[in-house]
């Protein structure tokens, strides 16, 4: 590109001068640990040129349209694309948003409705709607650190809060480039933000003590206790590549193992959504599960350990011994039960099907219980009860669309087999014949 052709501008062009290797010298770079390859200071002038760059005195003009700046770029180390920083901070009545990604995936993101719309989130992030009396307050929780309290009585499937992203890092900059310069684009991307919305994301928990680290080491330790993995837009054609994703607000929920509320983002209006999962009662603290929860305690508590860090105290796991295995055996059972209806040929029931629902409620596991109430659903019209079938498949919908939506296949055979279950393919094929009952996720 002809950016590339650009000396000051080019990060990748500066490595190869720095070194003495030329060529060769993005071959070393992936062997040696990228902390020692690139001197901070000549890291931090070339950041400096890159703003520079942007005010249009040292480069070209940006070269994707619809941000308010699109640099700077670092070309990876295994691939000829470039990572650049990409920021609105227009987005979302002037909170603004910035993206670590490559030309490409930015432009695309920049073509959704959010972008091109902007009434549609107008009142999304909680600073901007005013007129929308909030669900919880920040409060410390004890062993926790800041969490989110109910100030209100809650319903099951209710919108508690939703937010936009202050950050979207592209895993492609984790992989294609050396630790330095993916730090230092993450930093830009954060310093790029206005004001406000930068102090908020400084603010935001680092888990650990972070006095004396360097910027750019705080902001990946802020961004790797808050982020969430966000799968790419169906019609991005880069679906290995998710973003992990800062949402500020959102950041303050805490994990539980049996969790009240769940999150789904949704990619037109870039809002990250949160649901109630079951009904709260004001008081309660709003949690989230940071792991999967169908796994036993001693599973879960190693992963997030590992994963986040902190010992898991949530009630699931402080709860003593005899409980503990009582809910291990229930997870146990629900994971031997699942499988049978989604195997070929299924040898699954329709009383098996309660027994999963009824399992699931007694562990709390709210966020998966559209799947055993879909499974009823469709194995009572199997055998021609068709009054079972759509109480089923209502309870499916009431619990399954506010998590995943109604373009989900399950939802979409749920409201087809609530309109005339006896229409609905699955109708009597468990009668007299011998075709099995199985959908594909
Ligand atoms: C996304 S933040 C949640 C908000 C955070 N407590 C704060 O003060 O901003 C994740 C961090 O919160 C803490 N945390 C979250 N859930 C926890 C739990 N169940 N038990 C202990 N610590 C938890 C851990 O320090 C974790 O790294």
């Amino acid at each position: 590109s002809g950016h590339g052709q650009n000396e000051v501008c080019a990060f990748n062009s500066l490595f190869v001068q720095h070194s003495s290797g030329g060529p060769e010298y993005a071959a070393e770079l992936q062997l040696q640990p990228s902390l020692e390859t690139a001197d901070e200071d000549i890291l931090r002038q070339l950041a400096s040129d890159a703003i520079s760059c942007r005010n249009g005195t040292l480069c070209d003009a940006p070269r994707v349209q619809n941000w308010t700046s699109s640099l700077p770029c670092i070309k990876g180390i295994f691939s000829d694309e470039e990572i650049c920083v990409f920021t609105d901070s227009n987005f979302a009545q002037g909170r603004g948003i910035s993206l670590v990604t490559t030309p490409a995936r930015a432009q695309f993101i920049a073509s959704q409705p959010a972008f091109t719309s902007s009434a549609l989130i107008k009142n999304v992030n909680p600073d901007r709607a005013h007129t929308i009396p909030a669900n919880y307050k920040m409060k410390e929780i004890p062993g926790k650190g800041m969490g989110l309290e109910a100030i209100r009585h809650m319903k099951q499937g209710q919108l508690i809060m939703a937010n936009t992203p202050s950050l979207m890092i592209d895993y492609r900059s984790f992989e294609w480039l050396p630790l330095q310069d993916h730090q230092l684009l993450q930093t830009m991307a954060v310093e790029y933000l206005p004001e406000a919305h930068q102090a908020a994301i400084m603010q935001l928990s680092t888990h650990d003590d972070v006095t004396d680290m360097p910027k750019d080491e705080i902001i990946s330790k802020i961004t790797s206790t808050n982020s969430f993995d966000i799968t790419p837009h169906r019609e991005d054609l880069e679906q290995d590549y998710k973003l992990f994703t800062l949402f500020p607000d959102i950041a303050r929920l805490n994990h539980d193992c049996r969790p009240n509320a769940a999150y789904r983002f949704d990619h037109a209006t870039m809002t990250q959504k949160i649901h109630a999962l079951r009904d709260i009662l004001p008081g309660e603290e709003l949690t989230l599960s940071y792991t999967n929860p169908s796994v036993s305690r001693r599973e879960r508590q190693d992963r997030l350990k590992r994963l986040w860090g902190f010992q898991c105290g949530c009630k699931s796991c402080t709860q003593n011994e005899r409980r503990g295995k009582e809910s291990d055996d229930r997870v146990a059972q629900i994971n031997s039960l699942k499988p049978k209806f989604t195997d070929y040929p299924s040898t699954a029931t329709a009383a098996m099907a309660e027994l999963l629902i009824n399992l699931s409620r007694q562990e709390g596991l709210w966020e998966t219980i559209y799947l055993p109430y879909t499974y009823a659903a469709l194995k009572y019209n199997s055998i021609g009860e068709s009054s079972m079938a759509v109480k089923h498949a209502h309870m499916a919908m009431q619990y399954g669309l506010p998590l995943v939506g109604n373009e989900h296949s399950y939802m979409i055979e749920m409201a087809t087999l609530v309109d005339k279950p006896s229409e609905h393919w699955s109708w009597r094929t468990s009668l007299g014949q011998s075709i099995n009952v199985v959908i594909e996720e």
